[in-house]
C-alpha cells in the first residue's frame, strides 16, 4: 500500500498557481502597457468603457481584468464595473510612489528569455545571459536594447526618488562637505541630498550613457549643476572621484568579482577616515524576503549577480579594507553600512 500522504488540494492548488505565476505577471505588464491603470479614473468603468478608451477588444480586455482582480489589482463593483485598489492605483504613471516602471522593468522580454535557463545558471553558478544574447547584460540594454534601457533607467528612477527621502532623512552629514553617489543611475540620491543641503557638492558616476541623461537638476543649466561633477565611467576600473562620503546604493549585486574591484576602487580614492555607505535590500530581511529573492536570481540569470545577506555585504567591506560599523534600515526595504577607511 502507498503510505505518502497524498497532497491536499489546497497545495495542489498552490502549486497550480505558483507554476502559473507567468500569468499573472503578464497581466500586469499588459495592463500597464495596454495603459489601463491610466484610464481607469476613480469613476466606477466597464470594461467596454475602458477597452475604447485603451484601443483594445472588449472581450478580451475583460478577460485580463478578471485575471487581475483576482489577485486584487483592480476589483470589480458588483454591476460589472471595475475599480482602482491601492495595488492598481499604483500601477498608474501620475502616482506619487508609482511602481509602473519596476513592474515593466521587471518582465522586459530579455527576462520571458532567461526564465527558463534557471535551471542551467544554478547548474553553473552563474549567469546565461551572454550566451543568450551575445553579449554581456548592461552592453545589450545599451546598444541592443534602448527601450529597455529606457524602463531600467525610469524604474531605477522610481525606486531612487522613493527612498531618497528616506536616506536623506537618515543620513548625518556632520563633517561631509562632499558626497559622490557611485553607479548612482539618473542622480535621484544626490539630487535629493544637494536641494536638503545647500553648502554640500556632490559627484555622480555611473555609465556614460546613464550620466548623459542625468537628472536635468543636476545637468548643465540646472539649479544644482554648479555643485555637482558628472563622471562617465566604469566603477570596476576605477572611481576617479573625491569625496567625504561615497554612497554605493543597489550596486553591489553583481558577481562578487565585481564588487570587490567597486569596492576596492573606492577604498583607493577615499581619504583615510572618508565613509563609504553601501545601501542594499537584504535577501535575510523577511519582510521583502519574496521580493528581494525573486530580484535574487533574477540577477543570477542576467550578471551572475545576487542579492546579499548582512554577514556577506559585510565580509566584502571589510576584505576591502573598510572597518564596518552601523548596519541600519533605511526603510522596510532597505539597509545602509557604514564603512569608514580607516586612518
Ligand atoms: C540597480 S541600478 C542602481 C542605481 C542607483 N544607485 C539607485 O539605487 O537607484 C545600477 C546602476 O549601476 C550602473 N552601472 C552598471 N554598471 C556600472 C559600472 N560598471 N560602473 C558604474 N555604474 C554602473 C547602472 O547604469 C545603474 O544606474
Amino acid at each position: 500500500m502507498d503510505s505518502q500522504p497524498t497532497a491536499t488540494p489546497n497545495a495542489a492548488m498552490r502549486l497550480r498557481e505558483l507554476a502559473f505565476s507567468a500569468a499573472s505577471a503578464a497581466a500586469v505588464r499588459a495592463a500597464v502597457r495596454l495603459g489601463v491603470p491610466d484610464a481607469l479614473g476613480d469613476t466606477p468603468t466597464t470594461a467596454g468603457e475602458l477597452a475604447a478608451a485603451v484601443d483594445a477588444d472588449p472581450q478580451a480586455l475583460r478577460r485580463l481584468l478578471r485575471a487581475l482582480t483576482c489577485q486584487g489589482v483592480f476589483a470589480e463593483d458588483g454591476e460589472g464595473r471595475f475599480v482602482h485598489t491601492e495595488t492598481s492605483r499604483l500601477l498608474r504613471e501620475d502616482t506619487p510612489r508609482s511602481m509602473r516602471y519596476v513592474s515593466l522593468w521587471t518582465t522586459e522580454p530579455w527576462t520571458w528569455a532567461a526564465w527558463p535557463q534557471l535551471d542551467e545558471a544554478v547548474r553553473r553558478g552563474g549567469h546565461v545571459f551572454d550566451d543568450l544574447f551575445g553579449k554581456g547584460f548592461f552592453e545589450y540594454l545599451h546598444e541592443d536594447a534602448p527601450e529597455s534601457a529606457e524602463v531600467f533607467n525610469r524604474a531605477m528612477t522610481h525606486s531612487s526618488r522613493q527612498s531618497a527621502q528616506d536616506i536623506a532623512e537618515m543620513l548625518d552629514l556632520r563633517g561631509v562637505a562632499t558626497v559622490a553617489d557611485i553607479g548612482g543611475g539618473q542622480g535621484h540620491v544626490l539630487a535629493g541630498l544637494l536641494e536638503r543641503n545647500p553648502e554640500l557638492r556632490g559627484a555622480l558616476l555611473d555609465l556614460p550613457d546613464v550620466v548623459a541623461k542625468a537628472d536635468p537638476r543636476l545637468r548643465a543649466g540646472g539649479a544644482l549643476a554648479s555643485r555637482v561633477q558628472l563622471v562617465g565611467g566604469d566603477c570596476r576600473r576605477e572611481i576617479p572621484v573625491q569625496a567625504d562620503l561615497y554612497i554605493i546604493k543597489n550596486i553591489l549585486e553583481w558577481d562578487d568579482r565585481s564588487t570587490r574591484a567597486t569596492l576596492r576602487n573606492a577604498v583607493a580614492a577615499a581619504r583615510p577616515g572618508a565613509r563609504v555607505l553601501v545601501i542594499e535590500n537584504l535577501v535575510d530581511d523577511s519582510a521583502s524576503m519574496p521580493f528581494t529573492a525573486a530580484m535574487d536570481l533574477l540577477l543570477l540569470l542576467n550578471v551572475g549577480g545576487r542579492k546579499h545577506t548582512a554577514d556577506s555585504l559585510v565580509a566584502l567591506m571589510e576584505e576591502a579594507g573598510l572597518k564596518v560599523g552601523d548596519v541600519r534600515p533605511v526603510n522596510p526595504y532597505l539597509h545602509a553600512f557604514d564603512g569608514v577607511v580607516p586612518e
